[in-house]
Protein backbone atom coordinates (compact mmCIF):
# COMPACT_ATOMS: atom_id res chain seq x y z
CA UNK A 1 0.00 0.00 0.00
CA UNK A 2 1.43 3.21 -0.97
CA UNK A 3 2.17 5.34 2.11
CA UNK A 4 2.32 2.48 4.23
CA UNK A 5 5.98 1.84 5.40
CA UNK A 6 6.61 -1.84 5.63
CA UNK A 7 5.92 -2.88 9.59
CA UNK A 8 3.54 0.11 10.10
CA UNK A 9 1.15 -0.95 13.11
CA UNK A 10 -1.84 -0.07 11.13
CA UNK A 11 -0.69 -2.16 7.78
CA UNK A 12 -2.27 -4.49 5.97
CA UNK A 13 -2.31 -7.76 8.56
CA UNK A 14 -4.46 -4.99 10.91
CA UNK A 15 -7.35 -3.69 8.90
CA UNK A 16 -9.67 -2.49 12.16
CA UNK A 17 -13.04 -1.63 11.28
CA UNK A 18 -14.39 1.62 12.21
CA UNK A 19 -17.39 4.37 11.89
CA UNK A 20 -15.80 8.09 11.02
CA UNK A 21 -17.46 10.81 10.32
CA UNK A 22 -15.98 14.38 8.58
CA UNK A 23 -18.11 18.02 9.05
CA UNK A 24 -21.46 18.00 10.47
CA UNK A 25 -21.65 14.48 7.94
CA UNK A 26 -23.15 11.29 9.10
CA UNK A 27 -21.09 8.16 10.61
CA UNK A 28 -19.81 6.25 7.71
CA UNK A 29 -18.17 2.69 8.05
CA UNK A 30 -14.49 2.65 7.31
CA UNK A 31 -11.04 0.45 7.49
CA UNK A 32 -8.17 2.05 8.62
CA UNK A 33 -5.11 1.55 6.59
CA UNK A 34 -1.98 3.60 8.39
CA UNK A 35 -3.43 6.85 9.16
CA UNK A 36 -6.13 7.65 6.55
CA UNK A 37 -9.75 5.63 5.98
CA UNK A 38 -11.12 3.68 3.37
CA UNK A 39 -14.74 4.13 2.82
CA UNK A 40 -16.30 0.78 2.72
CA UNK A 41 -19.42 1.68 1.52
CA UNK A 42 -18.08 3.21 -1.81
CA UNK A 43 -15.13 0.40 -2.18
CA UNK A 44 -17.64 -1.94 -1.86
CA UNK A 45 -20.39 -0.23 -4.37
CA UNK A 46 -17.64 -0.09 -7.11
CA UNK A 47 -15.75 -3.49 -6.12
CA UNK A 48 -18.08 -6.07 -4.18
CA UNK A 49 -22.09 -4.85 -4.89
CA UNK A 50 -23.54 -7.30 -3.26
CA UNK A 51 -21.30 -7.14 0.23
CA UNK A 52 -22.23 -3.08 0.21
CA UNK A 53 -25.82 -3.75 2.26
CA UNK A 54 -23.98 -4.50 4.92
CA UNK A 55 -21.15 -1.68 5.07
CA UNK A 56 -23.16 1.47 4.34
CA UNK A 57 -25.16 2.42 7.10
CA UNK A 58 -23.49 3.89 10.44
CA UNK A 59 -23.06 0.85 11.99
CA UNK A 60 -20.98 -2.38 11.87
CA UNK A 61 -24.55 -4.72 13.29
CA UNK A 62 -25.62 -6.02 9.70
CA UNK A 63 -21.77 -7.07 9.03
CA UNK A 64 -21.38 -8.90 11.98
CA UNK A 65 -25.01 -10.61 11.62
CA UNK A 66 -23.69 -12.35 8.75
CA UNK A 67 -21.98 -15.32 9.09
CA UNK A 68 -18.01 -15.32 9.69
CA UNK A 69 -17.22 -16.82 6.00
CA UNK A 70 -18.68 -13.31 4.91
CA UNK A 71 -16.32 -10.98 7.22
CA UNK A 72 -13.15 -13.53 6.03
CA UNK A 73 -14.51 -12.89 1.99
CA UNK A 74 -14.25 -8.82 2.77
CA UNK A 75 -11.22 -8.45 5.16
CA UNK A 76 -9.85 -10.20 1.84
CA UNK A 77 -11.45 -7.93 -0.71
CA UNK A 78 -10.26 -4.87 1.62
CA UNK A 79 -6.74 -6.43 1.65
CA UNK A 80 -7.23 -6.96 -2.17
CA UNK A 81 -7.48 -3.40 -3.25
CA UNK A 82 -4.91 -2.14 -0.73
CA UNK A 83 -2.46 -3.60 -2.48
CA UNK A 84 -3.40 -4.96 -6.46
CA UNK A 85 -2.75 -2.02 -8.66
CA UNK A 86 -4.89 -2.50 -11.02
CA UNK A 87 -7.50 -1.19 -8.44
CA UNK A 88 -5.71 1.82 -7.29
CA UNK A 89 -7.48 4.14 -9.29
CA UNK A 90 -10.80 3.49 -7.74
CA UNK A 91 -9.54 3.24 -3.78
CA UNK A 92 -7.43 6.17 -4.30
CA UNK A 93 -9.77 8.78 -4.17
CA UNK A 94 -11.80 6.87 -1.33
CA UNK A 95 -8.95 7.19 1.11
CA UNK A 96 -9.41 9.97 3.36
CA UNK A 97 -7.71 11.14 6.76
CA UNK A 98 -9.64 10.08 9.81
CA UNK A 99 -11.87 12.42 10.88
CA UNK A 100 -13.92 12.16 14.45
CA UNK A 101 -14.31 8.35 15.38
CA UNK A 102 -17.55 7.01 16.66
CA UNK A 103 -18.60 3.88 18.59
CA UNK A 104 -18.92 1.66 15.23
CA UNK A 105 -21.10 -1.19 16.32
CA UNK A 106 -24.42 -0.29 17.85
CA UNK A 107 -23.95 -2.70 21.52
CA UNK A 108 -26.53 -5.56 22.14
CA UNK A 109 -26.17 -7.00 25.62
CA UNK A 110 -22.65 -6.33 27.27
CA UNK A 111 -21.11 -8.75 29.98
CA UNK A 112 -18.11 -7.80 32.12
CA UNK A 113 -16.07 -10.47 32.90
CA UNK A 114 -13.30 -11.00 35.86
CA UNK A 115 -10.59 -13.21 34.06
CA UNK A 116 -7.19 -11.89 35.42
CA UNK A 117 -6.15 -14.08 38.54
CA UNK A 118 -4.02 -11.41 39.50
CA UNK A 119 -6.60 -8.97 39.33
CA UNK A 120 -9.34 -10.98 41.39
CA UNK A 121 -6.79 -11.95 43.99
CA UNK A 122 -5.74 -8.71 44.38
CA UNK A 123 -9.24 -6.90 44.66
CA UNK A 124 -10.67 -9.91 46.90
CA UNK A 125 -7.65 -9.77 49.32
CA UNK A 126 -9.23 -5.88 49.30
CA UNK A 127 -12.84 -5.89 49.48
CA UNK A 128 -12.87 -9.34 51.51
CA UNK A 129 -10.16 -9.19 53.61
CA UNK A 130 -11.27 -12.28 55.81
CA UNK A 131 -11.78 -14.68 53.12
CA UNK A 132 -9.46 -16.72 50.92
CA UNK A 133 -8.15 -14.05 47.67
CA UNK A 134 -10.11 -16.15 45.25
CA UNK A 135 -13.31 -17.34 45.57
CA UNK A 136 -13.68 -21.20 45.64
CA UNK A 137 -16.08 -20.94 42.09
CA UNK A 138 -12.53 -18.77 40.09
CA UNK A 139 -10.87 -21.15 39.02
CA UNK A 140 -13.82 -23.36 37.79
CA UNK A 141 -16.12 -20.87 35.71
CA UNK A 142 -14.84 -17.56 34.37
CA UNK A 143 -16.92 -15.38 36.56
CA UNK A 144 -18.80 -12.51 34.91
CA UNK A 145 -22.16 -10.04 35.55
CA UNK A 146 -24.10 -8.32 32.66
CA UNK A 147 -23.38 -4.52 32.35
CA UNK A 148 -25.15 -1.32 31.04
CA UNK A 149 -24.76 -1.90 27.36
CA UNK A 150 -26.44 1.64 26.55
CA UNK A 151 -23.96 3.66 28.87
CA UNK A 152 -21.14 1.87 26.33
CA UNK A 153 -19.27 5.18 25.11
CA UNK A 154 -16.51 5.88 22.45
CA UNK A 155 -13.08 7.22 23.01
CA UNK A 156 -12.65 10.29 24.16
CA UNK A 157 -16.55 11.00 25.49
CA UNK A 158 -16.31 12.93 28.79
CA UNK A 159 -17.02 10.92 31.80
CA UNK A 160 -19.20 12.54 34.43
CA UNK A 161 -18.42 11.33 37.66
CA UNK A 162 -21.07 9.25 39.37
CA UNK A 163 -23.51 10.33 42.43
CA UNK A 164 -24.52 7.51 44.80
CA UNK A 165 -24.54 6.20 48.17
CA UNK A 166 -21.60 5.21 49.99
CA UNK A 167 -20.87 3.75 54.02
CA UNK A 168 -18.44 5.85 55.65
CA UNK A 169 -16.40 4.91 58.71
CA UNK A 170 -18.80 4.49 61.94
CA UNK A 171 -21.31 3.21 59.60
CA UNK A 172 -22.89 6.06 58.01
CA UNK A 173 -24.62 6.20 55.00
CA UNK A 174 -23.87 9.48 52.72
CA UNK A 175 -24.97 10.36 49.59
CA UNK A 176 -22.25 12.41 47.36
CA UNK A 177 -20.04 12.10 44.20
CA UNK A 178 -17.74 9.18 43.98
CA UNK A 179 -14.48 10.09 46.20
CA UNK A 180 -13.06 6.62 44.76
CA UNK A 181 -13.45 6.46 40.59
CA UNK A 182 -11.18 4.50 39.38
CA UNK A 183 -10.27 2.51 35.95
CA UNK A 184 -10.13 -1.19 34.72
CA UNK A 185 -8.11 -1.55 31.81
CA UNK A 186 -9.60 -4.27 29.53
CA UNK A 187 -9.78 -6.25 26.49
CA UNK A 188 -13.58 -5.96 24.68
CA UNK A 189 -14.79 -8.97 22.09
CA UNK A 190 -17.36 -7.59 19.74
CA UNK A 191 -19.88 -10.83 18.62
CA UNK A 192 -21.17 -11.56 15.55
CA UNK A 193 -23.09 -14.31 14.25
CA UNK A 194 -26.39 -14.59 16.22
CA UNK A 195 -27.35 -18.49 17.98
CA UNK A 196 -30.41 -19.44 18.96
CA UNK A 197 -32.07 -20.15 22.69
CA UNK A 198 -31.12 -23.07 23.91
CA UNK A 199 -28.08 -23.51 21.81
CA UNK A 200 -24.67 -23.04 23.53
CA UNK A 201 -21.78 -21.47 21.54
CA UNK A 202 -19.07 -24.65 21.76
CA UNK A 203 -15.49 -23.42 22.63
CA UNK A 204 -14.43 -25.22 18.81
CA UNK A 205 -16.67 -22.47 17.57
CA UNK A 206 -15.75 -19.47 19.28
CA UNK A 207 -14.20 -18.17 16.36
CA UNK A 208 -17.04 -18.12 14.06
CA UNK A 209 -18.73 -15.70 16.54
CA UNK A 210 -16.02 -13.61 17.85
CA UNK A 211 -15.92 -10.83 14.80
CA UNK A 212 -13.33 -8.73 16.57
CA UNK A 213 -11.30 -7.23 19.73
CA UNK A 214 -11.15 -3.35 21.15
CA UNK A 215 -10.22 -1.40 24.39
CA UNK A 216 -12.78 -1.42 27.23
CA UNK A 217 -12.16 1.17 29.92
CA UNK A 218 -14.78 -0.08 32.73
CA UNK A 219 -14.99 3.33 35.11
CA UNK A 220 -15.67 2.29 38.30
CA UNK A 221 -16.76 3.78 41.65
CA UNK A 222 -14.99 2.10 44.16
CA UNK A 223 -17.09 3.61 47.25
CA UNK A 224 -20.95 2.63 45.74
CA UNK A 225 -19.38 -0.17 44.48
CA UNK A 226 -18.17 -1.88 47.99
CA UNK A 227 -21.47 -0.39 49.38
CA UNK A 228 -23.98 -1.42 47.13
CA UNK A 229 -22.74 -4.81 45.62
CA UNK A 230 -23.54 -7.16 48.29
CA UNK A 231 -25.66 -10.17 47.40
CA UNK A 232 -25.91 -9.15 44.25
CA UNK A 233 -22.82 -7.85 42.46
CA UNK A 234 -21.74 -5.03 40.73
CA UNK A 235 -24.66 -2.11 39.58
CA UNK A 236 -24.75 1.97 39.94
CA UNK A 237 -20.93 1.62 40.90
CA UNK A 238 -20.34 0.62 37.13
CA UNK A 239 -23.12 1.30 34.57
CA UNK A 240 -22.56 4.69 34.35
CA UNK A 241 -19.75 4.39 32.05
CA UNK A 242 -17.63 1.97 29.99
CA UNK A 243 -15.48 3.41 27.47
CA UNK A 244 -14.17 1.75 24.28
CA UNK A 245 -11.77 2.25 21.74
CA UNK A 246 -12.83 3.29 18.46
CA UNK A 247 -11.26 0.63 16.25
CA UNK A 248 -12.23 -3.13 16.03
CA UNK A 249 -9.78 -4.76 14.77
CA UNK A 250 -10.58 -8.53 13.06
CA UNK A 251 -9.81 -11.68 14.65
CA UNK A 252 -7.99 -12.80 12.31
CA UNK A 253 -5.35 -10.26 12.88
CA UNK A 254 -4.12 -11.77 15.97
CA UNK A 255 -3.45 -15.31 13.86
CA UNK A 256 0.43 -15.01 14.96
CA UNK A 257 0.03 -13.25 18.51
CA UNK A 258 -2.15 -16.60 20.06
CA UNK A 259 -0.05 -17.60 23.40
CA UNK A 260 -0.76 -20.24 25.38
CA UNK A 261 -2.87 -19.50 29.01
CA UNK A 262 -1.43 -19.95 32.19
CA UNK A 263 -1.47 -23.56 33.32
CA UNK A 264 -4.85 -24.73 34.63
CA UNK A 265 -4.63 -25.83 38.37
CA UNK A 266 -8.18 -27.59 38.20
CA UNK A 267 -9.71 -29.36 35.81
CA UNK A 268 -11.93 -27.88 33.89
CA UNK A 269 -15.60 -29.47 32.58
CA UNK A 270 -15.42 -30.68 28.99
CA UNK A 271 -17.03 -27.23 27.59
CA UNK A 272 -14.18 -25.43 29.20
CA UNK A 273 -11.48 -27.24 28.77
CA UNK A 274 -9.51 -25.76 26.25
CA UNK A 275 -6.39 -28.45 26.33
CA UNK A 276 -6.33 -30.14 22.50
CA UNK A 277 -7.74 -26.56 21.20
CA UNK A 278 -5.31 -24.08 19.78
CA UNK A 279 -4.37 -21.30 21.82
CA UNK A 280 -6.84 -18.34 22.55
CA UNK A 281 -4.47 -16.10 24.68
CA UNK A 282 -3.42 -13.14 22.77
CA UNK A 283 -0.69 -11.38 22.89
CA UNK A 284 -1.26 -7.85 23.52
CA UNK A 285 0.62 -5.39 25.67
CA UNK A 286 -1.49 -2.96 27.26
CA UNK A 287 -0.31 0.60 28.89
CA UNK A 288 -2.28 3.39 31.28
CA UNK A 289 -1.17 6.92 30.88
CA UNK A 290 -2.68 9.00 33.41
CA UNK A 291 -2.07 12.82 32.78
CA UNK A 292 0.47 11.86 29.90
CA UNK A 293 2.46 9.62 32.42
CA UNK A 294 2.80 5.69 32.00
CA UNK A 295 1.35 4.81 35.54
CA UNK A 296 1.56 1.03 34.57
CA UNK A 297 1.63 -1.55 31.40
CA UNK A 298 -0.64 -4.95 31.99
CA UNK A 299 0.41 -7.84 30.37
CA UNK A 300 -2.78 -9.59 28.61
CA UNK A 301 -1.31 -13.09 28.37
CA UNK A 302 -1.24 -13.52 32.02
CA UNK A 303 -5.32 -13.72 31.47
CA UNK A 304 -6.30 -17.10 33.37
CA UNK A 305 -9.21 -17.07 31.21
CA UNK A 306 -9.82 -16.88 27.14
CA UNK A 307 -12.27 -15.23 25.45
CA UNK A 308 -13.32 -18.37 23.94
CA UNK A 309 -14.07 -19.44 27.10
CA UNK A 310 -16.18 -16.62 28.27
CA UNK A 311 -18.43 -16.99 25.13
CA UNK A 312 -19.00 -20.87 25.76
CA UNK A 313 -19.56 -19.78 29.71
CA UNK A 314 -21.90 -17.06 29.05
CA UNK A 315 -24.00 -19.37 26.35
CA UNK A 316 -23.57 -22.67 28.23
CA UNK A 317 -27.13 -22.69 29.91
CA UNK A 318 -28.73 -21.63 26.46
CA UNK A 319 -28.44 -18.00 26.51
CA UNK A 320 -28.12 -16.56 23.06
CA UNK A 321 -25.67 -14.32 21.76
CA UNK A 322 -27.10 -11.50 19.15
CA UNK A 323 -24.63 -9.21 16.60
CA UNK A 324 -23.39 -6.24 18.23
CA UNK A 325 -23.29 -8.28 21.86
CA UNK A 326 -19.67 -6.56 23.76
CA UNK A 327 -17.69 -8.55 26.53
CA UNK A 328 -14.99 -7.90 28.09
CA UNK A 329 -11.93 -10.13 29.72
CA UNK A 330 -12.21 -8.08 33.58
CA UNK A 331 -9.51 -5.75 34.42
CA UNK A 332 -6.10 -6.82 32.92
CA UNK A 333 -3.76 -6.88 35.47
CA UNK A 334 -0.25 -8.65 35.59
CA UNK A 335 1.51 -10.49 38.81
CA UNK A 336 3.81 -7.56 39.10
CA UNK A 337 2.76 -4.29 41.03
CA UNK A 338 3.85 -2.39 38.21
CA UNK A 339 1.28 -4.30 36.10
CA UNK A 340 -2.38 -3.49 37.75
CA UNK A 341 -5.30 -2.47 35.76
CA UNK A 342 -6.76 -0.63 38.11
CA UNK A 343 -5.64 2.32 40.49
CA UNK A 344 -7.26 0.40 43.16
CA UNK A 345 -4.61 -2.24 43.22
CA UNK A 346 -1.78 0.79 42.26
CA UNK A 347 -2.58 2.32 45.56
CA UNK A 348 -3.30 -0.34 47.38
CA UNK A 349 -6.75 0.94 48.12
CA UNK A 350 -5.79 4.94 48.89
CA UNK A 351 -2.99 3.42 51.60
CA UNK A 352 -0.26 4.02 49.50
CA UNK A 353 -0.63 6.98 47.03
CA UNK A 354 1.35 6.87 43.76
CA UNK A 355 3.37 9.37 41.93
CA UNK A 356 3.31 11.90 38.66
CA UNK A 357 5.57 14.21 38.24
CA UNK A 358 5.76 17.52 39.92
CA UNK A 359 5.40 16.31 43.61
CA UNK A 360 1.84 15.24 42.66
CA UNK A 361 0.56 11.75 43.90
CA UNK A 362 -3.26 10.10 42.99
CA UNK A 363 -5.20 6.97 44.80
CA UNK A 364 -8.31 7.93 42.46
CA UNK A 365 -9.33 10.01 39.57
CA UNK A 366 -9.55 13.37 40.22
CA UNK A 367 -11.88 16.07 38.14
CA UNK A 368 -9.76 16.92 35.16
CA UNK A 369 -7.62 14.10 34.89
CA UNK A 370 -7.29 12.42 31.50
CA UNK A 371 -7.24 8.76 31.39
CA UNK A 372 -5.39 7.17 28.18
CA UNK A 373 -5.43 3.08 27.79
CA UNK A 374 -3.36 1.84 24.63
CA UNK A 375 -2.76 -1.42 23.48
CA UNK A 376 -0.92 -3.54 20.63
CA UNK A 377 0.43 -6.72 19.79
CA UNK A 378 4.48 -5.57 19.93
CA UNK A 379 6.48 -6.73 16.96
CA UNK A 380 8.37 -10.06 17.36
CA UNK A 381 10.74 -11.49 14.58
CA UNK A 382 8.82 -11.31 11.26
CA UNK A 383 5.56 -10.50 12.75
CA UNK A 384 5.13 -6.45 12.92
CA UNK A 385 3.49 -4.76 15.67
CA UNK A 386 -0.44 -4.76 15.66
CA UNK A 387 -2.17 -1.34 16.58
CA UNK A 388 -5.40 -1.12 18.95
CA UNK A 389 -5.42 2.58 19.48
CA UNK A 390 -6.29 3.72 22.07
CA UNK A 391 -9.83 4.62 24.75
CA UNK A 392 -9.60 8.22 26.31
CA UNK A 393 -11.46 9.73 28.59
CA UNK A 394 -11.49 12.92 30.92
CA UNK A 395 -12.64 12.89 34.42
CA UNK A 396 -15.51 15.87 34.64
CA UNK A 397 -17.55 17.10 37.28
CA UNK A 398 -21.44 16.39 37.97
CA UNK A 399 -23.63 18.88 39.30
CA UNK A 400 -24.92 18.06 42.68
CA UNK A 401 -28.06 16.20 42.48
CA UNK A 402 -29.21 17.27 46.16
O1 LIG B 1 -14.16 -8.60 43.50
C1 LIG B 1 -15.00 -7.71 43.52
O2 LIG B 1 -15.82 -7.62 44.42
C2 LIG B 1 -15.07 -6.70 42.47
C3 LIG B 1 -14.36 -6.79 41.35
C4 LIG B 1 -14.39 -5.77 40.34
O3 LIG B 1 -14.80 -4.62 40.49
C5 LIG B 1 -13.81 -6.12 39.05
C6 LIG B 1 -14.73 -6.20 37.89
O4 LIG B 1 -15.51 -5.35 37.45
C7 LIG B 1 -14.43 -7.33 37.04
C8 LIG B 1 -13.12 -7.07 36.40
O5 LIG B 1 -13.00 -6.05 35.73
O6 LIG B 1 -12.21 -7.88 36.53
CA1 LIG C 1 -14.51 -4.59 35.00
MG1 LIG D 1 -18.63 0.01 33.39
Amino acid sequence: MPGVEAGHPYGVHNLPYGAVSTGAGDPRLVVRIGDVALDLAGACARLAPDLAPLVSGPVLNPLLAAPASTWRRLREAVRTWLTDESVRPVVEPLLAPIGRTHLPFAVGDYVDFYASAHHASAIGRIFRPDSPALPENWKHLPIGYHGRSGTVVVSGTPIARPHGQRRVAGGTVEFGPSLRLDIEAEVGFVVGGGTRLGEPVALAGAAEHIFGVCLVNDWSARDLQAWEYVPLGPFLGKSFATSVSPWVVPLEAFDNARTAPPPRDVPLMSYLDDAALPPWGLDIALEIELNGTVITRPPFPSMYWTAAQMLAHMTVNGATVRPGDLFASGTVSGPEPDQAGSLMELSQAGRSPFALPGGVTRSFLEDGDEVVIRGRVPAAGDRPELGLGEVTGVVVAKPALQ
